[in-house]
């Protein structure tokens, strides 16, 4: 018999007032409206470097408030496809679409934590610092940041659990921490969808479930991709998820089986290890 990964998908900080779509109140919830587009809507996308094809006939759809995990090989295609979504890339077949616009129009509402490898640390400058750089893209004027700014951080330095790094310079903290404040700059932009390239990459197993129920509960109030190489976090903590071998096959996270991925890559992605 083939034993699912997992079948529980609980919403954290679940509520009495849980909407009829099952989600738990958040923070800030709005109920979804009936004719919100897809966070995320890509058809026969292809991509190439050169000569080598990337990304090969891709389907993807991301719903509004939907929490999905992206997995699948080293190269596979994972950072690609989010770089797609970004606009940072054009698709040499297909079409994306995000939060129903072009990505270059839908940039300012998409919220990204890339690769914790990509951070040069050694800035001399505080976390404050880096979580405001997220507000930039609203900002209206130069000279110091308003007060609505600096509220707006506070709050967003407590759901991610820093508020004590709030003052605190950027190489002083360890790779968990520095995480949470790169996520923090993804919030602090109060986006309607959060691209997360490997989040958990450098984070213990407690720090790694923390996230993910944090990522959950994000979900209440904006759609989530998640990249993890974990199934056995992932699976626990999204709605969908996406596996990326060059081809995109998704799986309902009930039906999503450590045989099936076999089956799909030859080999158990939570062994693949990442090299940065
Ligand atoms: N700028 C680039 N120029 C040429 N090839 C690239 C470039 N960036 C990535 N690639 C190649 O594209 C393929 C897909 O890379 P990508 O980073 O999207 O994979 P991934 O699934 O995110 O992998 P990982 O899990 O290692 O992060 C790889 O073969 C990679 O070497």
């Amino acid at each position: 018999m083939v034993s699912p990964i997992s079948v529980a998908r609980p919403r954290t900080d679940s509520h009495p007032e849980a909407s009829a779509t099952g989600r738990s109140v958040g923070p800030v919830f709005r109920p979804v409206p009936a004719d919100a587009p897809d966070a995320i809507d890509i058809r026969g996308v292809t991509f190439r470097y050169g000569e080598q094809v990337i990304l090969d006939d891709v389907d993807f759809q991301v719903g509004a408030r939907e929490i999905v995990g992206l997995i699948g090989p080293n190269g596979g295609g994972k950072s690609t496809l989010l770089k797609l979504i970004l606009g940072l890339h054009k698709p040499a077949a297909g079409c994306v679409r995000v939060l129903g616009r072009t990505p270059k129009a839908a940039a300012r509402h998409i919220g990204y934590v890339p690769q914790f490898a990509n951070f040069v640390k050694r800035f001399p400058i505080r976390v404050e610092d880096v979580v405001l750089m997220g507000r930039q893209g609203r900002r209206r004027q130069w000279g110091p940041w308003p007060r609505a700014d600096r509220e707006a951080i506070g709050a967003v330095l407590e759901e991610v659990g820093i508020s004590h790094l709030r003052r605190r310079h950027i190489d002083a903290l360890s790779g968990g921490q520095l995480q949470r404040v790169l996520i923090a700059r993804a919030l602090a932009a109060e986006p309607q969808l959060l691209l997360l390239d490997e989040p958990t990459a450098s984070v213990d197993s407690d720090g790694e479930r923390s996230l993910f129920e944090l990522f959950n509960r994000l979900a209440n109030r904006m759609s989530v991709v998640v990249i993890s190489h974990d199934l056995g976090f992932i699976s626990d903590y999204v709605d969908r998820v996406a596996c990326l071998n060059r081809k995109m096959i998704v799986h309902d996270t009930e039906t999503l089986t450590a045989e099936s991925i076999e089956r799909l890559y030859g080999e158990n992605v939570q062994m693949i290890h990442h090299h940065h």
